[in-house]
């Protein structure tokens, strides 16, 4: 951890070293410090170029330091201040990425020479945080408030190309970077600096920006739920409007500090952390994700063009893996070649406004969409995303067995079959797994990987890299009834159907979830993906239609309470959005625009007559706590069954699958915060008043947990004990 200084002609070259990603730790900031200085104090030396180690710039502040006394000792600030006010020129010479910190270091730079490879941006709202060394400050002062502000309050990681466009870079190169940083220092050599200090310049007026500012807020509001880092990086920006530089970067620190303090950093920052741990995965049988090595995926194909083997189809060709796309019929098979292609002419868009046309094939893997399955004799792997059913399912994997070559790999993408059912029928049960893609797949960042209880660890390997190829973050779960995502769901859901028959209206509940931060509200999910997959999967399991017991009550089924709500919409023909109609009206079948309908608020009053009940309308604190602490219940016995190996994991899948606000940490994170003592009572109190609901039986280990005061979460596995042979 040291930054390193050589001299090329009169030029000091001070290389940042600390791998991976020369994260600017106490130590490394002590290092440049030193040796900055001694450059800028050494006559032989006539200007200074900071680069990075291993082909990456800085990934900027040490995220593990935050919270610790040395983030301070030697600020990342005064660093800047000493940089930008030398006057000797100092030149950065990005490769890789110059995020955050990285990028204030690179702005305090008096020039920027980037490899068009690499990346440069402020993400620090995505770890719940303002960048706090300067950048609110110089960024909007370089590029201007409306380019600066839209950099910041998304977080984007911004394409070196684009970066030049808008004048954060001097120049962009395709090799040899710190060559061109060196002539580059040299050639500035006896020129002025003081327009190059960006400290000390004024921020571009724009008109109406009040207005602007306004509006950047209202939009962060609805965009963002709940978290506070946006509004305070607008808040930061804005500053650079009245106050001058150095009460701007103190104000940042102000801005901070009043983050921290809310918790929403730490949540954040936990997720990002989980996001890494769970590509390490490891199996009771000692398969380890550094020590299995994956097999290359050359060529895919995927069975299935409907809602997810489009999305699955445009994710591998955007990661350049070449497709064979598979349906029933010509005529499905037209259906979705027309989705795919209207997918990647999107894709051909996106790679147009990176500057990356030039990419071969626009660097997207070729599809070849066809009837046959014989097609797919020499392919890699397969992933099937037919209808959610059992038979058949097994009768395209048995016919699978006989097609694809002895090494391929045979993924489904079922919601929650049985993958090893799927794979008995198969003659290579080792090379089964579920690859649970989340819609719309070419989107949602989650997959989670099913493994059956033959999948091996080679298998393993290949899913999860295939995963991270996608630009997904996999998870590894086991296998049983729903995986761990939609398992938790259930409990979820159940609550917000026994809150509806109670007297909540779908929009009250939305609400409520929404106002927690939640992506989209339950009954709208709901309707999103379709109120007839319950129905039908219900009317399979026996519990409505004409499988269920005769005579059984309609609220009850097998002792336990039951919802018929929803059957009862679908018996109407309400789908949800498909027909236009679910718990909301829409503008028409297929439409997007939810909007309260009174048949709804009608059929639930008659329900609630018909069947005597007493209206008790919950308030927003209820609904949440009933529907949160019934999700979290379940995510504690999906760690009792070892379907997921650490509440990590399953916090995981719900921010990126879930649509759950990463302000809060997770679901389980979630829980932890709130107090298990807290969840196990709200849990046990309800659960005494409603025996007839077991879902919401407090778990044993949440019980395991609460008995010993409620640990921090880092500390549950130890409790969990040695995971088994689920994962
Ligand atoms: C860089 C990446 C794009 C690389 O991605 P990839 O190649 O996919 O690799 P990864 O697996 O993601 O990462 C590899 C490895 O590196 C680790 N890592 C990555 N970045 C960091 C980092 N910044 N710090 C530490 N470690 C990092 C990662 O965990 C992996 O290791 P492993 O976990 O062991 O596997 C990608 O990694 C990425 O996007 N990284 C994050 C980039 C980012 O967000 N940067 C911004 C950092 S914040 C910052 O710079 C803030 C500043 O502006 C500095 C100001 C200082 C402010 C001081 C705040 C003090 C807070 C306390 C307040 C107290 C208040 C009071 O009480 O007063
Ligand atoms: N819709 C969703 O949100 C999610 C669905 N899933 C799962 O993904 C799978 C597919 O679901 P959807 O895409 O929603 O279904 P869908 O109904 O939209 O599409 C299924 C497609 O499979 C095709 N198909 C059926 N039999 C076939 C055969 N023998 N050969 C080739 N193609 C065949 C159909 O023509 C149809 O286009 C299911 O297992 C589902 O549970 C998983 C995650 C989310």
């Amino acid at each position: 951890m040291a930054a390193t200084r050589r001299l090329t002609h009169s030029v000091a070259v001070i290389t940042l070293n600390n791998p991976p990603v020369n994260a600017l730790s106490y130590s490394l900031r002590r290092s440049i410090i030193k040796e900055f200085v001694d450059a800028s104090k050494d006559s032989s030396v006539e200007a200074i170029v900071l680069c990075g180690a291993n082909g990456k710039f800085c990934a900027g502040a040490d995220i593990k330091e935050f919270g610790s006394t040395s983030v301070d000792s030697v600020s990342l600030n005064h660093i800047n201040d000493t940089i930008e006010s030398c006057k000797k020129p100092v030149v950065a010479a990005i490769e890789g990425v110059a995020l955050g910190g990285g990028l204030e270091l690179a702005l305090s730079c008096h020039y920027r020479v980037a490899n068009v490879q690499s990346l440069v941006g402020l993400p620090e709202v995505l770890i719940g945080m303002i960048p706090a060394a300067g950048g609110t400050q110089r960024l909007p002062r370089l590029i201007g408030i409306p380019a600066a502000l839209d950099m910041i309050v998304r977080g984007r990681h911004v394409p070196a190309t684009e970066a030049l466009q808008l004048g954060i870079l001097d120049e962009v190169v395709k090799t040899n970077t710190i060559d061109a940083a060196v002539q580059m220092a040299m050639k500035v050599l006896g020129q002025p600096l003081e327009n190059r200090r960006l400290g000390t310049l004024p921020v571009q007026a724009i008109p109406n920006v009040d207005t602007f500012l306004d509006t950047a807020v209202k939009r962060a509001k609805g965009q963002f739920r709940g978290a506070q880092a946006p509004l305070a990086c607008i808040e930061a920006v804005k500053a650079t409007l009245h106050l001058p530089f150095l009460k701007g970067v103190e104000n940042e620190r102000v801005l901070t500090a009043s983050l921290w303090s809310t918790g929403q950093p730490q949540a954040q920052q936990y997720a990002f952390f989980s996001e890494r741990e769970v590509g390490k995965w490891t199996t009771p049988s000692g398969g380890k994700w550094d020590k299995v090595p994956p097999k290359p995926i050359q060529t895919a194909a995927v069975i299935g063009l409907g809602t997810m083997g489009r999305g699955i189809v445009t994710s591998l060709s955007k990661a350049n893996i070449p497709v064979i796309a598979i349906e029933q019929d010509a005529k499905q098979l037209d259906q979705g070649r027309q989705a795919v292609n209207a997918l990647l002419d999107r894709e051909v868009e996106k790679l147009k406004l990176q500057g990356k046309t030039s990419v071969p094939g626009n660097g997207l893997g070729s599809v070849k969409f066809t009837v046959d399955l014989g097609d797919l004799h020499s392919v890699d792997l397969i992933i099937e995303a037919v209808y959610e059913n059992m038979q058949l399912k097994k009768e395209i994997f048995r016919k699978l067995s006989s097609i694809a070559k002895p090494d391929a790999f045979l993924c489904t993408n079922t919601s929650g079959l049985n993958v090893d059912e799927i794979a008995s029928v198969t003659n290579r049960p080792q090379q089964v797994i579920g690859t649970h893609f989340f819609s719309p797949a070419n989107i949602m960042r989650l997959l989670e990987v099913v493994r059956g209880q033959k999948t091996s660890l080679t298998t393993i390997a290949t899913a999860m890299s295939l995963g991270k190829t996608l630009g997904k973050v996999a998870v590894l779960v086991g296998n049983c009834p729903l995986f761990v995502g939609n398992r938790m769901l259930g409990p979820y859901l159940e609550q917000v159907n026994y809150l509806l028959e109670e007297g909540s209206y779908p929009e009250e509940i939305d609400q409520a979830l929404e106002e927690f931060g939640f992506a989209m509200g339950p009954c709208r999910m709901m309707d999103l993906a379709g109120l007839d997959v319950g129905w039908r999967s219900r009317m399979e399991q026996g519990l409505t239609g004409t499988n269920a017991p005769p005579g059984a009550p309609v609220r009850q089924r097998n002792g336990k309470r039951y919802s018929p709500l929803a059957d009862l919409l679908c018996e109407s023909g309400r789908f949800g959005q498909k027909t236009g109609k679910g718990w909301y009206q829409y503008e028409k079948a297929g439409g997007r625009i939810a909007k309260p309908d009174p048949w709804v608020r009608d059929f639930l009053d008659k329900y609630r007559r018909t069947h005597q009940i007493a209206r008790h309308q919950a308030n927003s604190q209820e609904i949440q706590d009933r529907c949160m602490f019934a999700l979290i219940n379940e995510g504690f016995r999906v760690l009792e069954d070892s379907i997921a190996s650490g509440p990590e994991d399953i916090d995981v899948i719900y921010n990126n699958g879930y649509g759950f606000p990463k302000h809060r940490g997770g679901p389980m994170y979630y829980a932890a915060n709130v107090g298990l003592p807290k969840v196990l009572s709200t849990l046990e109190n309800y659960s005494k008043a409603n025996p007839d609901v077991p879902s919401m039986k407090p778990a044993f280990l949440l019980r395991k947990l609460a008995a010993v005061g409620g640990p921090p979460i880092k500390e549950w596995r130890t409790q969990l004990g040695n995971t088994s042979s689920k994962l």
